[in-house]
């Protein structure tokens, strides 16, 4: 589904991914996982041409980025959505706008995008919000618009940055589940960088360790779960004095 062959990146002098060949297979979730600099993100930006490559392909559901023009890029890019650690959502427009700007960006037929669009909130759980704007959303909130934004054109590439990073633990569990979810449902092949272990070890059926821009290893790994977290005060206050006892009523 998607495979890099000798990809190269540099950043001035800087080279940040060196030579990487990767295949990940149809219906995966992948996870990369890596000290900070390593180079995770510019990875994961390579495999959408956010990043072109200096050397190497890029191939994703058959089709060799690397030789498309602009207009086929463009094409190609409706297949494969992308979710950020910081949501990247338009704050003047509502979640409803929000969401239907990547259907207007896709030209998808207009009189389908309202259907379309209250499809992709509910499928997140968010079809009460459509009028909302993203400051009247917590973080999981805005995470599930952007899942919403990303799954409005059918992808069959997920790429996810780092999308729990902002999140408490049991925000994270739960947009975890959310992309568990569309991963079976759906067959989306999920790509996610976290240099959380917890949350790669979590979902991912494989995982890609990256080291000063080059892959160490890939190994296969049986995915434990997500686990929903304990969120409460006294349950953190606990956990920090380490006695199970908290003096808060
Ligand atoms: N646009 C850019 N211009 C210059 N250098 C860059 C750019 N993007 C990334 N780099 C450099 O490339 C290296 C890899 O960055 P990248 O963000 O891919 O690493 P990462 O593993 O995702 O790190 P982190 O976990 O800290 O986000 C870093 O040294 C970074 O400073």
């Amino acid at each position: 589904m998607i495979t890099l062959h000798n990809v190269s990146k540099s950043f001035s002098y800087f080279q940040a991914i060196q030579s990487v060949s990767l295949s990940i297979g149809k219906g995966e979730i992948h996870g990369i996982i890596g000290a900070s600099g390593a180079g995770k993100s510019t990875l994961l930006r390579l495999m959408n041409l956010l990043e072109v490559p200096d050397e190497g392909e890029v191939a994703v559901n058959g089709q060799t980025l690397t030789r498309l023009n602009g207009k086929q890029l463009r094409q190609a890019r409706k297949s494969i959505g992308m979710i950020f650690q910081h949501f990247h959502l338009v704050a003047n427009k509502t979640v409803y706008e929000n969401v239907a700007a990547s259907l207007e960006l896709s030209k998808f037929p207009r009189k389908g995008r309202r259907a379309r669009v209250q499809e992709c909130l509910q499928f997140v759980g968010l079809e009460s919000f459509i009028g909302k704007y993203p400051a009247q959303l917590s973080g999981g909130q805005k995470q599930r618009v952007a899942i919403a934004r990303a799954l409005a054109n059918n992808p069959q590439v997920l790429l996810c940055d780092e999308p729990t990073s902002s999140l408490d633990p049991n925000t994270t569990a739960e947009i975890l589940s959310v992309l568990e979810d569309i991963n079976r449902s759906f067959g989306v092949t999920i790509v996610i960088v976290s240099h959380e272990m917890e949350v790669i070890k979590s979902i991912c059926n494989r995982v890609t360790v990256l080291n000063e821009g080059q892959v160490y290893d890939t190994v296969s790994i049986e995915p434990k779960g997500i686990g929903m977290k304990n969120n409460s005060p006294s349950f953190f206050v606990e956990q920090l004095t380490g006695d199970g006892e908290s003096s808060h009523a």
